[in-house]
């Protein structure tokens, strides 16, 4: 009984996640989608932009509370570990499926690409943004990301998942965060740049640079120790043009584990 649930939970959110997915795209560009950055219930700027607020700390606190080492730990005491990582990935698909619908245009111009190569080209860079998203998690372990591997292993009757390998090569080794980066270039790449976008691609950027820097290289560091410290060492952050810090792994910033 068990492991037919672990199966169809685990690729029931997997599909949802593509969907989920496959919207963000719609829902940055304004492209194909009822629901999106520029589109929804018009409603006086202080309140969208509260509202709008609060749907973006709401997405910031489920993600990156429910990916804390500290949480993993207490969450499987109710949630089978296997399906830890699926039930990560529903809730972020709930949350996102809650701020598409719910998110409010402000939409006055703040900047406008009218010639058409210039609209194609951006249009073009943010295709990139997203391909790089996707590439990036496929150089990680996609299926391991999204609790694929961890969920069918327990509907096989495997034991506990062996973690995802520490990986430098490809796109990890031009900077340590592709998948941050395809995002902030799919969310800032975009012809007409209304108040509302602006919100999303700042509110996003700050977060992504706020979560990367304090929470996950913190983890990494806690996870690898010296092998990240080197690596941070090595290989830029985010810009693939922006020099690591010169140093030694001695030299390297001790970064305690997160106890949270
Ligand atoms: C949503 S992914 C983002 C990864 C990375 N920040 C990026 O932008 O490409 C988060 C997961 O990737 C893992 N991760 C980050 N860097 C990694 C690396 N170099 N090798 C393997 N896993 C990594 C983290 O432990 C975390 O579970």
């Amino acid at each position: 009984m068990f492991r037919s649930f672990a199966f169809f939970y685990g690729t029931a959110n997997y599909a949802m996640f593509l969907l989920v997915f496959l919207y963000a795209i719609g829902f940055v560009s304004g492209v194909g989608v009822p629901w999106h950055v520029d589109n929804g219930v018009p409603t006086p700027w202080p309140a969208a932009l509260a509202i709008n607020l609060v749907l973006l700390s709401l997405f910031a606190v489920q993600h990156s509370g429910m990916a804390r080492p500290a949480f993993k730990r207490w969450f499987t005491r109710i949630v089978p570990a296997p399906l830890e990582r699926s039930t990560f990935v529903l809730a972020t698909n709930l949350v996102l499926v809650l701020l598409y619908w719910q998110w409010r245009p402000l939409p006055m111009v703040v900047w406008n690409a009218e010639a058409e190569a210039a609209r194609w080209l951006l249009h073009g860079l943010a295709a990139v943004g997203w391909l790089l998203v996707l590439a990036s998690t496929f150089l990680i372990d996609h299926f391991d990301l999204f609790g694929v591997r961890q969920s069918w292993r327990a509907a096989l009757g495997r034991g506990p998942t062996p973690s995802a390998p520490f990986v430098t090569r490809a796109l990890y080794r031009i900077v340590r965060h592709p998948i941050m980066l395809g995002f902030l270039i799919a969310f800032w790449a975009t012809p007409t740049m209304t108040v509302g976008h602006l919100l999303f691609a700042g509110v996003t950027t700050g977060y992504i640079l706020v979560a990367v820097k304090y929470l996950e290289e913190r983890d990494l560091v806690a996870q690898f120790g010296d092998t990240y410290r080197e690596y941070q060492l090595r290989v830029p952050m985010l810009l693939p043009w922006r020099r690591p810090v010169e140093g030694s792994v001695a030299d390297a910033p001790r970064m305690p584990a997160r106890s949270l």
